[in-house]
């Protein structure tokens, strides 16, 4: 079984296609990076599957039986698949553990919610800050405190929009870090992502999107030899 499948994906805006027929399949346990030039189709191919854009045509599915582009926001979500947006949307007045209270969502029993933060904070750590204010940690602490509070509701998918734009240099390496260690056999994670040393650091397969359609899939290594991807994109 695939965790995600997408079959023949076509998006329109009006007259302009933004996606043309695109397939992909991401493995469970799987992190793959779709990546591309500005416009080719990331963003759009991330709304489509969290159910923001209804495509013109093809099918997104969710494991074998759920096909997302039928469901709403509300139920994509209620169906495991959680979306960490570019910019960090952390709220500011509550401490860490606060804002990870919110996410774990109001279906976790009470009873549970202190081991599910607890082991929240021990991946992305935060432990040690569970108590300050989320508005007074740094850029790249707040990323990771959005991060954990996308997984405080254990998504069988992650969707990851650019989480490292913006982050120093370490920060970037320590999130790569972080998305390693967040591998689990019952959970995808789909990075969009332009620094291409940290996809490289993170990713076990790459989807390179140009003009709406698939380019490339494979290795990242394989990626920076193809002389398509090479022309339109990396060579630049
Ligand atoms: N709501 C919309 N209406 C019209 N055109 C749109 C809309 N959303 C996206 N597009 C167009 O679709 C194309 C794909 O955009 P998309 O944002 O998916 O690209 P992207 O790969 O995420 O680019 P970037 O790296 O710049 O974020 C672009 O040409 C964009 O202008």
């Amino acid at each position: 079984m695939t965790a995600l499948t997408i079959d023949a994906l076509t998006v329109a805006f009006g007259r302009f296609t933004a996606l043309d027929a695109v397939s992909l399949a991401v493995d469970p346990g799987e992190v793959r990076a779709v990546i591309g030039p500005n416009g080719a189709g990331k963003t759009t191919l991330l709304d489509v599957i969290s159910g923001i854009t209804k495509p013109v045509s093809g099918r997104v599915m969710l494991g074998d039986r759920i096909d997302l582009t039928k469901r709403s926001e509300a139920e994509i979500a209620k169906a495991g698949v959680r979306r960490k947006f570019q910019k960090p949307s952390v709220f500011p007045a509550l401490t860490v553990r606060e804002n990870l209270e919110i996410g774990c969502g109001p279906a976790l029993p009470a009873r549970e919610r202190p081991a599910r933060i607890a082991s929240v904070l021990g991946e992305i750590g935060l432990g040690p800050r569970a108590a300050v204010p989320a508005g007074r940690l740094a850029h790249g602490e707040k990323q990771w405190l959005e991060i954990g509070m996308v997984l405080a509701a254990e998504p069988a998918l992650l969707l990851l929009d650019e989480p490292v734009a913006g982050l120093s240099d370490a920060e970037t390496a320590q999130t790569a870090a972080l998305i390693r260690s967040l591998r689990r056999p019952d959970r995808a994670i789909l990075v969009i992502e332009h620094d291409m040393g940290f996809v490289e650091a993170i990713a076990d397969r790459v989807t390179v999107l140009h003009e709406g359609r698939t380019l490339y899939e494979g290795s990242m290594a394989g990626a920076r030899h193809d002389a398509r991807v090479i022309e339109v994109f990396l060579g630049r």
